[in-house]
């Protein structure tokens, strides 16, 4: 395993990665489409977000990555207010995450290798100290032979596999991943999985929205069902 959370095993820290009380949102002066979510996410969780397309689990992605704001209700990460966290102060919370997009947000003018490296680059490591971890990070994504393509000739399943690889390099503590299984077949969605499994074991926090039931239940995970703008299901 290529990566090592840094900060996830800090027993100091509160003991929820994330929570949100009562929280609504709507797009501009649209309905609501979250309405009353209470969510809890302690640290070193593993979860599935599940639910009807269009129910809104991208746009509560959208609220856990700081990309939106609720319109009401509180949101905590880390133990820290996010909800009302001054503009400023946001990249400090996003540094502590991992996000894989539904669209992916690749350089296309970088090559895979310096995408995956980029996080790392942005922290201030050194190429000697990171370049086989990001060789390591992709040979695990199935991407070894890639390494110097940009991502424009990738495929939609090549993409998906270099925007994880991104996500979690830098070892976030919370991963919250937008379909990331929807463009590669079962055995790699399953390989995936185990990704994702390994980093929640060495102590991230992990969230993935899916349409793929099956793939959920078969994870062992706890599912959360959005429904009606509300949160339904188990939280472990
Ligand atoms: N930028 C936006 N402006 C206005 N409405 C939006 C915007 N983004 C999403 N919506 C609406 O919010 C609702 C929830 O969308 P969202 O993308 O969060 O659902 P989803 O559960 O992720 O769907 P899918 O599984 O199809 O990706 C939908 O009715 C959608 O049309």
């Amino acid at each position: 395993m290529p990566v090592q959370p840094r900060r996830a095993a800090d027993a100091a820290a509160s003991p929820d990665t994330v929570r949100l009380d009562g929280v609504g949102f709507g797009y501009g002066h649209g309905p609501e489409v979250l309405r009353d979510v209470n969510l809890t996410l302690p640290r070193g969780s593993f979860h599935f977000l599940t639910g009807h397309s269009g129910a809104g689990k991208s746009t509560l992605l959208k609220l856990l990555t700081l990309a939106a704001r609720p319109t009401r209700g509180a949101l905590w990460l880390f133990g820290e207010d996010a909800g009302d966290a001054p503009r400023g102060t946001l990249p400090t919370f996003r540094r502590r995450m991992g996000v894989v997009f539904q669209d992916f947000r690749l350089l296309d003018h970088m090559s895979a290798f310096d995408n995956v490296a980029l996080p790392l680059r942005l922290a201030g490591a050194r190429p000697a100290a990171y370049a086989g971890n990001v060789t390591e990070m992709l040979e695990w994504v199935g991407l070894g032979d890639r390494a110097q393509t940009c991502p424009p000739a990738l495929s939609g399943g090549e993409k998906q596999r270099l925007a994880i690889a991104r996500a979690v390099i830098a070892g976030p503590e919370l991963i919250v991943a937008d379909e990331p299984t929807g463009n590669v077949d079962a055995d790699m969605a399953a390989r995936l999985l185990k990704l994702f499994q390994s980093l929640n074991r060495l102590g991230a926090t992990v969230l993935i929205a899916s349409h793929d039931e099956a793939l959920a239940a078969r994870s062992g995970a706890a599912v959360l069902r959005l429904d009606g703008g509300r949160i339904r299901g188990a939280q472990a």
